[in-house]
Formats: structure tokens, C-alpha cells, sequence
């Protein structure tokens, strides 16, 4: 990989103690906690607020899907989250006055990406337009966008989309790639333009949902050589 612009990295879907320690001793950047009850990495099965308030890192990340206003904020006071990923259908409003709520919050807004989009020009068009309409009265409140595959799931789908949709976006803020990452496609990320700011990984580096295999994930981070002053993986 080309070092020298070499994305951070988001483990997402963790719900082991043991795992997170070892994640933030080989230096990841960025922590993922799904807040999602029908997700099978529903992290409240296996950890409380208080345990996620205790891990001593500056990417803790709380994903949540369609969650009202409140609860979102009470768990990300509660768990002592970094940022907030917004993985629904979450309006603008719903978002600003997330922001007035946690304004030292970063915000993480989920952009969907369905295959419908690649298959025709209009749905592309139609797409490119809504994405513009809904980023611009959200432009000031959110940090990070993140691409997904769209699933009924929502994510955690293990599939990839359409990557070269994004060089046909205007993208005014950093963003996340997404979906189905793995070490077979690790290399096409190169080839993205503009550069991810992060790559997410999740359900390609597990034995089962929430259960990671850190020796995969310390493979994929030495072909990633994030450059890290202080990573050992
Ligand atoms: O992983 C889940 O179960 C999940 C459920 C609902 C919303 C988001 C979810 N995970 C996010 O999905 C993406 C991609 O995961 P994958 O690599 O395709 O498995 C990742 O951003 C997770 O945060």
C-alpha cells in the first residue's frame, strides 16, 4: 500500500473485554459499538454503560440505527462515547439537535449505498441529487460521513458496494469506507479518489458476530501500515 496516505481504521461490532484490550494496545483508531438491539453485535448482551464508560480510548464510536434523541444521549453520556455513528434514516433535524444536545460529540452520518444506484443512469442522478439535498442543512453538525451497503439489516452485510459511485460525489467532509472490507479488496481502496479518511471493518474479521480474529486484523493493519508513530502490530 502507498504508506504515506495510508487510512485510520474503525473495528466495529465489538462486544469482548479481552478484544478491546488488545485492539487498543495494537493502536486502532477507531472503536465500534453497536447500539442496535436486532443486531446480532447488540453490545448491551455482553457489556454495560458503565464497562464501555471505563475503556480508556479516544475513538469509542456508539452506532446507532433510528433511535430516538434521547436515549442517544443518554448512552453516549452514560458509556462516555467519542463519537456517534448514525447508521438509520436520521433527518436533518434529528441531527442538528443532536449536535446541540452533544456538541463536543463528533457526528458520523451513514450514507446507504444501494446496488439499484449503479444499475441506471437516472437512479444515479437521483441519488447524487438527494445526497447533496440532505448533506448541505447537516454540513455544520456533522464531522464524518460513512459509506455503507444498503441492507433491511442496515449494515453488517459483509458485501461491498459500488465504490466507484464516490468519485462522482462532492464530498465537503471526510469519509468512512465501508461495507464488506476485507484483505481481497483492501488494494482498490488505492485507487479511490478522494482517499478514505477510515476504513471500517467488521463482519469480514470475525469467527462470529462480535467475536474478532485479531490475528487477521493484525495481518490486515501491516498491509494497511497505518502510519501510527506508535503502532505495533
Ligand atoms: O454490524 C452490524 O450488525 C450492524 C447492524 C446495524 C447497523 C450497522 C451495523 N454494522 C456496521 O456495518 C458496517 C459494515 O459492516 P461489514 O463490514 O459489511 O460487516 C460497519 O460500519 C458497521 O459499523
Amino acid at each position: 500500500m502507498n504508506h504515506q496516505h495510508s487510512p485510520k481504521l474503525k473495528v466495529c461490532g465489538l462486544i469482548q473485554p479481552d478484544q478491546i484490550k488488545e485492539l487498543i494496545a495494537i493502536n486502532t483508531d477507531f472503536l465500534g459499538f453497536i447500539f442496535y438491539e436486532k443486531s446480532p453485535r447488540y453490545v448491551l448482551n455482553h457489556l454495560t454503560l458503565e464497562d464501555i464508560s471505563k475503556i480508556d480510548h479516544q475513538g469509542k464510536t456508539g452506532v446507532f440505527v433510528n433511535e430516538k434523541i434521547d436515549k442517544v444521549v443518554e448512552i453516549a453520556e452514560k458509556a462516555r462515547l467519542n463519537i456517534i455513528q448514525l447508521h438509520g434514516d436520521e433527518d436533518s433535524g434529528f441531527i442538528t439537535s443532536l449536535k446541540e444536545k452533544l456538541p463536543e460529540i463528533q457526528i458520523i452520518k451513514v450514507i446507504r449505498i444501494s446496488s439499484v444506484i449503479s444499475e441506471d443512469k437516472e437512479s444515479l442522478l437521483n441519488f447524487k441529487h438527494q445526497f447533496s439535498g440532505s448533506l448541505h442543512p447537516i454540513q455544520n453538525a456533522i464531522d464524518f460521513i460513512l459509506f455503507d451497503t444498503d441492507s433491511k439489516g442496515f449494515g453488517g452485510t459483509g458485501h461491498a458496494f459500488d465504490w466507484s459511485i464516490l468519485q462522482q460525489l462532492e464530498l465537503s467532509k471526510p469519509y468512512f469506507l465501508s461495507g464488506g472490507i476485507s484483505e481481497e479488496n483492501i488494494n482498490e481502496t488505492e485507487t479511490l479518489h478522494p482517499r478514505p479518511f477510515a476504513l471500517d471493518i467488521n463482519s469480514k474479521f470475525e469467527i462470529e458476530p462480535g467475536h474478532k480474529d485479531i490475528s487477521k486484523i493484525k495481518k490486515f493493519m501491516s498491509v494497511l501500515s497505518i502510519e501510527s508513530p506508535n503502532r505495533t502490530t
